[in-house]
C-alpha cells in the first residue's frame, strides 16, 4: 500500500464495498447509466492486474512489472492487493475530489481503515445478499474458476463490517431495486455538497 499522508478534500469519496458477487459492480453501473451527463459525479476507473481477457468490470489492464512501475511513478491515488491480484485508483480522483466532486469506486472492505484515514470524508456503502444467493450469482457470471469461487467465497465471510457509518443496501431482489437505493445516496451526498456550497 502507498503510504501518504491523509488529506481532507473537498469532495467525497463514495466506495462500494461487499463479498464477491454480492452486485458491486452491477449497483456502480446502473447509477452510471442513471446519472450519465452528470459532470460531478466520477465513476472511477480502475488499474487491476487482471487478465485483459477476463469478462470484467470496465477496468484498466497492466501487468505486475507495470503496475510496481506505474505506483512508483505516483499513478495512483490508493491501491491494494486481493485475489492475487493488485488494484489502484488512479490519482486523477484526487483531482476530481479537490474540486469538491464526488467519486464513485468499488473498494476492498479489508482496506476501509486505511481508505478512511486517507479519506476522511469517506462515505462507505456495502451490499447484503444471503449466502446461497451470492454463490448462486458468482457461479453464474462465469468469471472464476471452481477454486477461485471457493476462495473468494470463504473470503466472504471473512468480513464483518462494523462501522456505523455504513449504508447497507439489500440486493437479494431485482438489481433495479438495489440500483436505485444506490442513486438516491448519492443524490443525498450530493445534495449535502450544494447545501455546504
Ligand atoms: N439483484 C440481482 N439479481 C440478479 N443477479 C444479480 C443481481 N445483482 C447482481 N447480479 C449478478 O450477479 C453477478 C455478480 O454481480 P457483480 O455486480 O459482478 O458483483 P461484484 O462486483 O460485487 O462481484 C453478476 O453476474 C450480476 O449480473
Ligand atoms: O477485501 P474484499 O472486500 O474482499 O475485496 C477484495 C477485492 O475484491 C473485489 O475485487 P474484484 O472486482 O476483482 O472481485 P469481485 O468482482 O469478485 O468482487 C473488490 O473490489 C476488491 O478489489
Amino acid at each position: 500500500m502507498a503510504e501518504r499522508s491523509p488529506r481532507d478534500p473537498a469532495g467525497t469519496l463514495i466506495v462500494v464495498l461487499g463479498p464477491s458477487g454480492s452486485g458491486k459492480d452491477t449497483i456502480i453501473d446502473f447509477a452510471r447509466e442513471t446519472l450519465r451527463g452528470r459532470s460531478d459525479v466520477l465513476f472511477v476507473r480502475r488499474v487491476v492486474t487482471r487478465d485483459a481477457a477476463v469478462q470484467a468490470e470496465d477496468h484498466d489492464t497492466l501487468d505486475e512489472a507495470a503496475f510496481l512501475a506505474a505506483e512508483q511513478a505516483g499513478a495512483f491515488a490508493f491501491t491494494w492487493k486481493a485475489h492475487g491480484l493488485s488494484y489502484g485508483l488512479p490519482s486523477s480522483m484526487d483531482g476530481h475530489l479537490a474540486l469538491g466532486g464526488i467519486a464513485i469506486a468499488n473498494g476492498s472492505r479489508a482496506t476501509l481503515p486505511d481508505l478512511r484515514r486517507r479519506y476522511p470524508t469517506l462515505v462507505p456503502v456495502t451490499l447484503a445478499v444471503a449466502p446461497d444467493v451470492l454463490a448462486a450469482r458468482i457461479a453464474a457470471r462465469g468469471r472464476e474458476s471452481e477454486a477461485e469461487i471457493a476462495a473468494r467465497l470463504q473470503r466472504a465471510e471473512r468480513f464483518a463490517l462494523d462501522t456505523p457509518d455504513l449504508t447497507i443496501i439489500d440486493n437479494n431482489g431485482a438489481p433495479e431495486i438495489a440500483g436505485r437505493a444506490f442513486v438516491r445516496l448519492i443524490e443525498q451526498v450530493s445534495a449535502r455538497h450544494h447545501a455546504i456550497a
